[in-house]
């Protein structure tokens, strides 16, 4: 599609004409929606100092067509400033483990009461904008009838789903080394989470770092994954979460970590392209660029904030508007100081840098909730808390220890087998 003039604007960014009525049609930008809302630097342009949009559609084709403006939306909705994802999307066996760190049996019935509490949190939307959730919860009502997909709408959060199938290891590659699977009817199943209410996904691809790893084999094979799979539910109107986790595992050094992922990135963004992925209408969801947690020379939360930023800068593209990072094991406040940090240092990148937790944001409300029901309005101010350390944090406003936590030492478990 060649790019056209189609009207010309007021210095609010307000539409005041429009030359082609024809023009104005899904997929133009500037016209089917306020300029505000659009990337204003690449489609304004000044002519004798009058401003003037420049529409372009968004080049892609097939069924990615028909879903584009709602998938950029979206995308765009869930990084706005000061929000990030709340990811309880762990799967049965793992939610085990968090319940047995609270005393509390892995029944269904438990799991429903505990995921009950998160999303009937008054305020949650205010610092959470989406919801990554397990197929078991997103079919899930809450004890009253109503649907866990209407309870996180009721507080203004947009539910997602986990739609990879888990890990198995890798033939061909080192023996800690593995491939995500879900890829087999993937496209049906988006399709349905959809119909349920769903907007977005996510998948989760696992590399470490060690002397022999990650081999080529891995990232390539984890990159594929990732890029087919953004694509397939691109086409079912979900905006994929691309998530590429380099555990912190290992000895190595927070350079070596800086090098691996540019280059775990840089293969997955290339896959992107071959598989015609639609970026605007997609997010990241990496690991901040650390050190392993065995290496001698542990680094501060400015370096942690500078090399992460870096390795974003080189390797994210821009049209991607946000990177939400995982917590991978970190304590919640290390989490919120991280982000912190990066959001107030100086960076060329555009995107937002948000969150989206799972362990980071849960720790405290587990521990205060016990399983008992009693404890259920501690529990959600304690995810609250967190909640909105983690948003000022995304602005670059968060006072290191102002927000509560019962979380001192973090969860990383070393060797932890997905
Ligand atoms: O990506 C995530 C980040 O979680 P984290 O911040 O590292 O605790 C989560 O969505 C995890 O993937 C999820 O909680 C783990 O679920 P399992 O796939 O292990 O069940």
């Amino acid at each position: 599609m060649p790019l056209a003039f189609v009207g010309s604007v007021n210095l609010n960014g307000n539409l005041l004409t429009t030359k082609s009525r024809s023009l104005q049609t899904k997929g133009f930008l500037g016209v089917s929606m306020p300029l505000r809302n659009s990337d204003s630097r690449d489609k304004i342009t000044s002519t004798r100092g009058k401003a003037r949009i420049v529409c372009l559609s968004w080049g892609v084709k097939g069924g990615v067509e028909k879903f584009a403006d709602s998938l950029v939306e979206t995308a765009r909705s869930i990084a706005s400033p000061g929000k990030g994802i709340l990811a309880v999307d762990e799967s049965t066996k793992t939610i085990g483990k968090r319940l047995a760190s609270i005393g509390v049996e892995n029944t269904e019935e438990n799991r429903q009461a505990y995921r009950e509490l998160l999303f009937t949190c008054e305020g949650l939307g205010q610092y959470i904008s989406g919801a990554i959730l397990f197929e078991e919860t997103l079919y899930q009502n809450a004890r009253n009838g109503k649907s866990f997909v209407d309870c996180l709408r009721s507080v203004g959060v947009i539910p997602g789903i986990k739609v990879d199938k888990g890990l198995s290891p890798l033939p061909g590659g080192e023996n800690i080394e593995t491939w995500c699977t879900g890829l087999d009817g993937l496209s049906e199943r988006a399709a349905a989470y959809y119909k349920q209410g769903a907007r977005f996904a996510k998948w989760r691809a696992v590399l470490q770092i060690s002397p022999e790893t990650p081999t080529e084999l891995c990232v390539q094979e984890n990159a594929r994954g990732l890029a087919r799979y953004a694509r397939t539910v691109q086409e079912q109107g979900l905006v994929p979460i691309i998530e590429p986790e380099i555990l912190m595992d290992g000895d190595h050094d927070i350079e070596r970590t800086a090098q691996v992922q540019e280059h775990v990135l840089a293969t997955v963004y290339k896959e992107c392209d071959s598989n015609g992925v639609l970026l605007e209408g997609s997010l990241l969801k990496p690991n901040m660029t650390v050190p392993g947690t065995d290496c001698k020379r542990q680094v501060s939360a400015e370096d942690i904030a500078r090399y992460t930023i870096r390795t974003m800068e080189r390797r994210v593209p821009s049209a991607v508007p946000g990177i939400m990072f995982l917590s991978g094991g970190m304590s919640e406040e290390e989490a919120s100081v991280y982000l912190n940090v990066m959001n107030k240092i100086q960076r060329r990148g555009p995107w937002s840098l948000s969150f989206s937790y799972g362990r980071a944001l849960q720790q405290s409300c587990l521990k205060s909730w016990k399983g008992k029901q009693e404890n259920v309005k501690a529990a959600q101010e304690a995810l609250l808390a967190r909640a909105r350390a983690n948003s000022k944090a995304n602005l670059g406003k968060y006072v290191p220890g102002s927000e509560p936590t019962l979380d001192k030492t973090g969860t990383f478990e070393k060797a932890y087998v997905y």
